[in-house]
C-alpha cells in the first residue's frame, strides 16, 4: 500500500502547483506539545477518510472539528491533505490555520522539497517525514529546508532498523512511533512499547495511530510517551470536545490519585 500511495505522489508531483505564500506566522509544535495541560501532549486529526478504515466521517467539516479540538484543549491539530488515499485537501490546512491558534501538522506523504515549500505557503507549522518513504538522506535533507522554512517536522517510523539509520544522520527533536505498520495496516501499541528505547533522550516521542481509550493512553504513557497522535477515535465521535475529556481528563484523575 505504502508504495503504491507514493506512486501515486510522484505523479502527483509532476503537476503541483505553489499557492502563493500565505504569510501567516509559525508556531511551534514541540513547544506545544511540551506545554500541554494534560498528562500528555494531544495532537488531534481530522481526516475524512483512509485507505485501511474507509470513510471514517461523512459529514465532514474540518474547520469546526478543529475548533473543537482547540476548546477541549488539543495541544495541535493534524490535518490529512492527501486527496486520493484520505479525501484531504491543502485548502483545509489554510482554513483551520484561520480559525485556530494551534500549530497544524501537515499530514501528507512528503518526498520532494516543493511540497515542503508548499506546506509553508499554505501555512503548516509541521510536516510529516515518514522514515519508511525516505532514504534517511533525503529525509534529513527535507526536515533542514522545513527548519530553514519556519517549521518543524514529526520524524515518524515504525521500524527500528529505519529508525537506525535516521540516527546515523542527525536526532530528530519529535519522533512519531507509528503503532500501524502501513505496509499491513495492522495496528499495535506494543510497537511503542518496543521502540521506546531506541529513541534519544532528547527528542519528544509521540505515540501515533490505533489509541481508542484511556488504557490506551496509560499504556503508552508508561512506556515513554510524551504526546500521542489521534485520528479515528476523535474523528468517529458526534463529540469530540466530550471524546477528548474521556480520554485525556481521567487519565489526570487516575494520576492525581496516584
Ligand atoms: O486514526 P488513528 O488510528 O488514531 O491514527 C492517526 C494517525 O496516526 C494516522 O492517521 C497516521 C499515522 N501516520 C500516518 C501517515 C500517513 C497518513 C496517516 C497517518
Amino acid at each position: 500500500m505504502l508504495d503504491q500511495i507514493l506512486q501515486h505522489k510522484r505523479q502527483e508531483l509532476d503537476t503541483l502547483e505553489l499557492p502563493p505564500y500565505e504569510g501567516i506566522e509559525k508556531r511551534s509544535l514541540y513547544q506545544a506539545l511540551k506545554n500541554s495541560h494534560f498528562p500528555v501532549g494531544l495532537i488531534a486529526e481530522i481526516k475524512k477518510a483512509s485507505p485501511s478504515k474507509g470513510v471514517i466521517q461523512e459529514n465532514f467539516r474540518p474547520v469546526e472539528t478543529a475548533t473543537f479540538y482547540e476548546r477541549a484543549g488539543a495541544s495541535a491539530i493534524s490535518v490529512l491533505t492527501d486527496q486520493r488515499f484520505f479525501q484531504g485537501h491543502r485548502q483545509y490546512i489554510s482554513d483551520v490555520k484561520k480559525h485556530v491558534r494551534l500549530p497544524i501538522l501537515r499530514k501528507d506523504f512528503i518526498i520532494e522539497e516543493e511540497q515542503v515549500e508548499e506546506s509553508a505557503r499554505i501555512g503548516a507549522d509541521a510536516i510529516l517525514l515518514i522514515g519508511e518513504a525516505l532514504e534517511a538522506s533525503k529525509l534529513h535533507e527535507l526536515y533542514n529546508s522545513a527548519r530553514e522554512k519556519g517549521m518543524e517536522a514529526l520524524v515518524e517510523v515504525h521500524s527500528e532498523e529505519v529508525l537506525a539509520n535516521i540516527l546515523k544522520h542527525f536526532e530528530p527533536a519529535i519522533v512519531g512511533v507509528n503503532n500501524r505498520d502501513l505496509t499491513t495496516f495492522e495496528t499495535s501499541l506494543g510497537q511503542t512499547e518496543r521502540m521506546a528505547s531506541y529513541i534519544p533522550d532528547n527528542s519528544l516521542l509521540v505515540s501515533e495511530s490505533g489509541i481508542f481509550t484511556r488504557e490506551d493512553i496509560l499504556r503508552v504513557k508508561r512506556a515513554g510517551a510524551e504526546a500521542v497522535l489521534i485520528g479515528e477515535a476523535l474523528m468517529r465521535h458526534e463529540n469530540p470536545m466530550e471524546q477528548i475529556d474521556i480520554m485525556m481528563r481521567s487519565e489526570a484523575h487516575e494520576r492525581t490519585n496516584g
